[in-house]
């Protein structure tokens, strides 16, 4: 899936920077007797190597991203005949300064999701992939995302095993944010790993009102129910969850797709000029539901809570 426009890496890397940097990463993956700390060690040292000996136009090496652990793996949604699998995985923060990012990287920590900042997971040989992070912890951060058949990003996380390594650095979505009283989100499946954190930051940053459609294909594609309700119980007044399916009728939710007239249906902000949005989905699902926005009123980019910069 790519939620935002323009933030995935595309690698120039040379035949044989890509094997070493492919070698590391697997040795990184697999070797668990050494500690975070001195594997972080070796990638800076390697990443300052590669960059006195390479030349202009190889792999950036803030783009090598430094080890992480996977602390804890969670199934969300059983792999069924009907629908995909999605997994949480929790990760431990690098044991590495942000001091030792270099480029648009960024130590995890410094993440925001309340902007739709992205980890990148670089799966080895093949490239940094975008992530949401889901969740943000004092000293770890959390991926939930699903296993695409034949996915080779999405593949390679799903097996991971508790105590394994993977290559990855933080990044900023470089977006800025357009405040307004009304927030609409909508968020395309496993979209809501970025729709619910900015739903979430926008209640605790005081947004009058917070409005998120989740468009699935059935009950069984979606997940966090629990805690989207404890989100609605806590901001009464403030924050509405509509779900909507396309492949089943479900009680108090609505069926169908996202089109003009739905979205018009949704989105009632008292004052329009205050209203602003967020889409999260495929590229082109993004950009329809921008064109829907725009038949209805609100033209973009002047309507974007968080249009790139
Ligand atoms: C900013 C950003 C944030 C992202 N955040 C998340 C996240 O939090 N969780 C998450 O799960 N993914 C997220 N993604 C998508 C993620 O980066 C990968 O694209 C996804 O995991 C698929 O990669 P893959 O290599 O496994 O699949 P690929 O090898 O690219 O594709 C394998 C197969 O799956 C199909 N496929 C791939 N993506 C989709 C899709 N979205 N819908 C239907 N079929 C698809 C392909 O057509 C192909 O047949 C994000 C993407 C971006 C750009």
């Amino acid at each position: 899936m790519a939620h935002h426009q323009g933030v995935t890496c595309s690698f120039g890397a040379s035949a044989g920077f890509l094997k070493s940097s492919c070698l590391l990463a697997a040795t990184l993956t697999f070797d668990f007797q050494q500690s975070t700390t001195s594997l972080a060690a070796a990638v800076i040292s390697i990443m300052t190597t590669h960059t006195e000996d390479s030349t202009k136009k190889e792999t950036p090496s803030w783009a090598l991203g430094v080890p992480t652990k996977l602390i804890r793996k969670v199934n969300i949604i059983p792999e069924a005949p009907d629908h995909l699998p999605v997994h949480t995985l929790t990760f431990a923060f690098p044991d590495v300064n942000h001091e030792n990012f270099t480029g648009p990287a960024v130590h995890h920590s410094h993440v925001r999701l309340d902007m739709g900042d992205v980890v990148k997971m670089v799966i080895p040989g093949y490239k940094p992939k975008s992530y949401s992070i889901s969740d943000l912890r004092e000293n770890e951060f959390d991926v939930t995302f699903k296993v695409y058949p034949n996915g080779r990003a999405s593949g390679f996380l799903d097996r991971l095993q508790v105590g394994d390594h993977i290559m990855s650095f933080g990044k900023h979505a470089s977006r800025t944010r357009n405040p307004g009283a009304y927030v609409g989100i909508i968020v395309f499946g496993v979209g809501i790993t970025e729709g619910y954190p900015v739903a979430k930051a926008e209640l605790a940053k005081g947004t009058a009102k917070v409005k998120l459609l989740w468009a699935s294909r059935t009950r069984a594609d979606t997940f966090w129910r629990e805690e989207l309700q404890q989100l609605q119980e806590a901001y009464p007044d403030n924050f509405e969850m509509v779900y909507l399916y396309s492949r089943e009728t479900v009680e108090g939710c609505l069926h169908g797709r996202v089109s003009p007239e739905l979205l018009k249906q949704v989105f009632d902000p008292p004052l329009p000029q205050e209203a602003r949005f967020l889409s999260v989905g495929t590229k082109p699902m993004m950009k329809d539901v921008d064109g829907m926005l725009g038949l209805i009123g609100y033209p973009m980019p002047q309507h974007h809570l968080l249009p790139k910069h």
